[in-house]
């Protein structure tokens, strides 16, 4: 039996290059590279923060099943902090009875089969009007090119604030598309900041902190802008509780939280007020973005790769027929390899490419003691592109998973977009469902190329991001309408 070993060091000064990893914004790329040489399960200090970082199935496999129950808390990140309103929310929240019952509420009013479904017209509706925004540029004499990810974002955008927030952007006075797709891209980007008290835990690191007023500039403006966005949601929700009727507590997750807090105690108090807002945060920040970059991933690999795009659309133009002007979500039935392409879309781009848990005791993985409060980094994007588990894993091949049963939902440690275990992210159905949905109508109601002079081979690759990594570089797209 192996003897439990101490964790491999990893590179000499490492408390220093763990910390560069994280300021230069791609760090998933540099644990790669580092994890080639020194291991699956790697030592990487944070300044006096332990950390190590996963990059195999099989230690990811332990780390989320076998000590699930150890690990399922979460590190206190300076800037999630922050935007989690000290970690009253869902997706930051440690493990204690507020996450559950946070997780339990989103899930109940938002995020299960059954609300799936009771949003389903809604979410045919928006991609109706996606559908018409992008015909107005293909009509055109000479059709100009969209913006695939602005076009993705924004589509994501109208979904989710209508069906978790009650908020129709079409009409909305205070919050439009543009103003909502800004919040959520800068917003982000702000969960991600690190503070002194990332790599010096403690006193030293929260005087640092405080000294320097970090939690002020970038992240305090977008605290507060998000802040009176999330205020005015919950206004007009008080606003119609008070009515003769009141709101219907299955309207939106609004109302559904504010009826429950309503039997607990008052609603408006700061307490319940901070928990709402704090799940309010998750399902904003972490719900839009997340699902854009998988559509912007997906045509960006199909214009690069024109015989998946043909397969994609002859597939669906076949099997739903000519001449429709409308599709509906029953339509995904129908199509196979539109999800294959989604599959490797996930495998190749995670939305979030390392996913951050914490120990709560000591645990062994592999055979290395880990000690408790270790921060632990999976990383999923390097488990997506391992050599000893995908064959040519740099290749767009979405053809890999035919005949296989490997899927994205938590039980296949080689895909892990959505996470695993306990912590596993609640809208996976509700994500998977927006992006086929939202590939389907692109493919079948247009066709693709890139505008005049740009050539596939050239389009940038790059990846910017902190928590979430989205395409850098705008994704343009010339459509010509199909029919
Ligand atoms: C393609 C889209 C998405 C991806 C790739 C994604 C990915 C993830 C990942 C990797 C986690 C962490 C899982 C873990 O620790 O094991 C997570 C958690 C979470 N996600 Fe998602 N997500 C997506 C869409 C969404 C959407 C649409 C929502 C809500 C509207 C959402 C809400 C959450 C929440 C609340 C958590 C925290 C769960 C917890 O800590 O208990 N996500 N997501």
């Amino acid at each position: 039996k192996k003897k439990n070993q101490r964790l491999p060091p990893g590179p000499r000064g490492l408390p220093i290059v763990g910390i560069l990893h994280q300021f230069t914004g791609i760090p998933h790329r540099w644990f790669h590279q580092l994890s080639l040489k020194h291991g699956p399960v790697m030592a990487l200090p944070l300044g006096f923060t332990p950390a190590v970082v996963i990059s195999s199935r099989e230690a990811a496999e332990e780390v989320l099943k076998t000590k699930d129950v150890e690990t399922c808390t979460r590190p206190k990140m300076f800037g999630a902090s922050k935007l989690s309103y000290n970690f009253k929310d869902i997706t930051f929240a440690q493990y204690t009875d507020t996450w559950r019952e946070n997780r339990k509420v989103s899930t109940v009013e938002l995020l299960n089969f059954k609300k799936l479904q009771t949003f389903k017209s809604l979410r045919e509706e928006e991609m109706d009007v996606m559908v018409k925004r992008i015909s107005n540029s293909a009509l055109e004499q000479s059709p100009v090119a969209v913006d695939i990810n602005n076009i993705s974002m924004c589509v994501v955008s109208h979904i989710l604030c209508r069906s978790a927030l009650g908020q129709n952007l079409h009409t909305n006075k205070v919050f439009d598309e543009e103003k909502i797709v800004q919040l959520v891209m800068e917003g982000s980007l702000a969960t991600g900041h690190f503070g002194f008290s990332d790599f010096y835990p403690g006193k030293l690191g929260n005087f640092a902190d405080w000294l320097f007023r970090r939690e002020k500039g970038v992240l305090g403006r977008m605290f507060k802008e998000l802040d009176d966005f999330y205020q005015h949601v919950i206004d007009e929700h008080l606003k119609s509780l008070d009515g003769p009727k009141g709101t219907d507590p299955s309207a939106d997750i609004v109302a559904g939280m504010l009826h429950l807090v309503d039997k607990n105690g008052n609603p408006g108090s700061k307490s319940n007020l901070d928990q709402i807002k704090g799940v309010l945060m998750n399902l904003f920040l972490g719900g839009i973005d997340t699902v854009a970059i998988i559509m912007i991933w997906a045509m960006t690999e199909l214009i690069r790769h024109p015989r998946a795009m043909k397969k994609a659309q002859e597939e669906i133009r076949a099997a739903l027929g000519e001449k429709r002007e409308k599709l509906t979500e029953e339509d995904l039935e129908k199509v196979e390899y539109l999800k294959l392409i989604v599959k490797e879309t996930f495998r190749l781009h995670p939305s979030v490419p390392t996913i951050p848990r914490e120990a709560m005791s000591p645990i062994t993985i592999q055979g290395y003691d880990i000690p408790a409060d270790t921060r632990i980094y999976i990383n999923v994007w390097a488990i997506g592109r391992d050599p000893k588990v995908w064959e040519n894993p740099e290749e767009f091949n979405p053809e890999r998973f035919m005949n296989s049963d490997v899927h994205f939902k938590g039980q296949h440690y080689e895909l892990l977009p959505f996470g695993s275990g306990r912590r596993l992210c609640p809208a996976v159905g509700m994500a998977s469902n927006i992006i086929e949905f939202g590939l389907l109508n692109m493919l079948y109601f247009f066709d693709w190329s890139l505008p005049h002079g740009v050539v596939a081979e050239n389009i940038d690759m790059g990846d910017i991001g902190n928590i979430s990594f989205y395409k850098k570089e705008p994704l343009l797209l010339v459509p010509v309408k199909h029919h």
